[in-house]
């Protein structure tokens, strides 16, 4: 029954791909669960599912195939089971892990179909980007902030990938501005959740993406000095469990911390000096407050409440630290670490945040709003999750059907005119970093291949590099003319293996040569004929390229402008209006008008249609 209405929607032919595809969703998330649901419904054959997480009490109100007795179970694990029962004759696999592990390899992600993204950042997206193009699979992006959605899909060499375009940073925080000089709440709690919570309850070690080193060398003495208090602060831990420890640790972030700062005089010249918080005088106020104010979480404190959370909540945190290292016997040392799902640690922060904006002269901020801040929430809005896993799966299709020209990035927007808005799809970015850069394939015997297999026997002699050449993986050279003593080393040694990826640069100072562009070595697995007896002892090769490639040349400065005879069509698609096309097919770009017919015929495609405007009706 379900099937034969899936058919009409579809066509036979689509209903076919659809039912033998095999997909990968990466997230089982917001969009994730709506988009797997979306799949086993429409009939997906086999679907894998990816998460790292496990279900939490706040997905519940969007995550819809989570319930309460899941709480604290592998999201992908639970998402398999319960869409199972959609649809029995679907295969599901589930895999609790992160999409970033080297057991996921470039075969394996090579044996979808499609790939869907539903993550909720930058790092997993771009990995997953990155193992598309290697593996040459298309891929559907998708992602929600609040009423906003959108959905790109990408394809290698066709269109843009998800790193063509720049994408905006988290933002970050000088650390003179947390530690010295906040001037808004945010500076507060972030000093409150990166820098306290873990020097009390963490490593000390502060890592935290949100604080960057300020260059300004003005500043030297200021970091020396917040190094010292850093030193001091560690020595607090120790009081950490006893009666006086909220006295101390208090005594010294509100008051002598304050005091050294206040002091600095140059510092204060433009700005409010911070006052100081009296310790005793709140301190004696403290059986005048209800302790109930913890959980009035939509209302700003006063200093006296926000003193009565911070002794509280401290206290919790100081005694689970406790009975932690009670448990624990060697090993590394256990930690407490920030979860705005965690109480303890959101009331600490909380209250601690707003101490501090009290001690500068800045507004405080009730505990909801402060777990929005710290937990960097974007309100997640169901209905926009669902629209957004909608548009994927009618992507996909355009993908399925080879029908690039056709598909769209899609935007849901509340501000237009419209709720769904659509693009045609961008050719790829000839500057991309990420995928315009050739790539090879060596297969390499991981136990035995040096860097010289790779460099003399790859790069040498297959590829034909004659002058000078360096090699790196991400954030190390591994080889250049000033270290040939690694050339005996073995590529292990470096972690290398199935799946790295490394790059080479053509360093050869001569400028009679033309440069090769830098290209990309993707490691993979020996293949079976040349790991297995069959092979001549003698023709083994521990590194050994797959498939020849032409290597582009880079483009030669040009001094001044030469007049060209023709407009040059081998621009990486650049035509000389300066709007890039896409090589050798009809210009993508140019569709973006074209009007299309919705088709109620039973072998027909579902209707997705672009009106003249370019937005999406979606009639059936
Ligand atoms: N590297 C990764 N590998 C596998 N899954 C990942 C990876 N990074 C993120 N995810 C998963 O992607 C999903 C994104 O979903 P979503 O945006 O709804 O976030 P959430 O963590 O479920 O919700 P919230 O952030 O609001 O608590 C999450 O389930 C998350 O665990
Ligand atoms: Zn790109």
């Amino acid at each position: 029954m379900r099937d034969s209405s899936v058919k009409r929607s579809l066509g036979t032919d689509l209903t076919t791909m659809v039912k033998t595809s095999r997909v990968l969703l990466v997230g089982a998330g917001g969009i994730g669960c709506e988009l797997l649901k979306n799949l086993v419904l429409t009939g997906f054959g086999e679907i894998h599912i990816v998460d790292l997480d496990t279900i939490d009490l706040s997905n519940l109100n969007r995550q819809f195939l989570f319930r309460h007795e899941h709480i604290k179970k592998s999201k992908a694990l639970v998402a398999k089971e319960v869409a199972q029962k959609f649809r029995p004759d679907v295969k599901l696999e589930a895999y609790h892990a992160n999409i970033m592990d080297k057991e996921f390899s470039i075969d394996w992600f090579e044996s979808f179909t499609v790939i869907f993204n539903a993550l909720d950042n930058l790092a997993a997206r771009r990995y997953v980007n990155r193992m598309c193009l290697a593996a040459g699979v298309p891929l559907i992006e998708s992602g929600t902030t609040g009423f906003n959605g959108q959905v790109q899909v990408i394809r290698k060499g066709e269109t843009e990938c998800y790193d063509c375009t720049p994408k905006e940073v988290p933002k970050t925080f000088a650390i003179c501005t947390i530690r010295s000089t906040p001037s808004q709440p945010i500076h507060c709690i972030v000093w409150a959740k990166s820098w306290l919570l873990p020097e009390l309850f963490g490593t000390g070690e502060d890592e935290a993406t949100e604080i960057q080193a300020d260059e300004n060398t003005d500043n030297a003495t200021e970091i020396a000095e917040l190094r010292k208090e850093a030193f001091d602060m560690r020595e607090l831990r120790e009081a950490l469990g006893t009666d006086e420890g909220y006295r101390k640790v208090f005594q010294k972030i509100f008051g002598k911390d304050i005091e050294r700062l206040k002091n600095m005089e140059d510092m204060w010249k433009t700005r409010q000096k911070p006052q100081l918080l009296d310790f005793e005088v709140l301190d004696q106020k403290l059986s005048s407050i209800d302790p109930a104010i913890a959980t009035k979480d939509q209302t700003t404190w006063t200093v006296e409440e926000n003193f009565a959370v911070f002794r509280n909540s401290f206290n919790r945190l100081s005694n689970r630290l406790k009975e932690l290292q009670a448990e624990t016997d060697g090993g590394e040392p256990p930690i407490l670490t920030f979860d705005k799902d965690d109480v303890d640690t959101l009331d600490f922060v909380a209250a601690t945040a707003n101490l501090r904006a009290i001690a500068f002269h800045i507004e405080t901020k009730s505990k909801f709003d402060v777990k929005q801040m710290a937990g960097n929430i974007i309100p997640a809005i169901a209905t926009t999750n669902a629209m957004t896993a909608g548009l994927c799966v009618l992507q996909s299709f355009k993908v399925l059907q080879q029908d690039m020209v056709h598909a769209k990035t899609v935007f849901l927007e509340r501000s237009g005119a419209r709720a769904i808005n659509s693009e045609s799809l961008n050719p790829p970015n000839p500057d991309c970093p990420v995928c315009s850069v050739p790539q090879i394939r060596v297969e390499i015997d991981p136990e035995v291949a040096t860097v010289n297999d790779l460099v003399e026997g790859v790069l040498r002699m297959e590829l034909g590099y004659s002058g000078e050449i360096s090699l790196a993986i991400p954030g190390q050279v591994i080889y250049d003319v000033d270290c040939e003593d690694n050339l005996e080393k073995k590529l292990s040694n470096w972690g290398i293996r199935k799946g790295s990826f490394l790059t080479v640069k053509d360093d050869t100072i001569d400028d009679e040569k033309d440069l090769r562009v830098d290209i990309e070595i993707i490691i993979v697995e020996q293949s079976k004929s040349s790991s297995n007896g069959a092979m001549e002892v003698e023709d083994f090769k521990p590194a050994k390229l797959q498939k020849l490639i032409d290597i582009p040349l880079q483009p030669k400065p040009q001094l001044a402008a030469q007049p060209s005879p023709e407009p040059a069509a081998s621009t990486n698609g650049d035509s000389v209006t300066g709007k890039r096309k896409r090589e050798g097919s009809s210009d993508l770009t140019n569709e973006h008008n074209a009007k299309r017919i919705a088709s109620t015929s039973v072998n027909e495609p579902i209707v997705l249609d672009d009106d003249d405007e370019g937005a999406i009706t979606i009639d059936d």
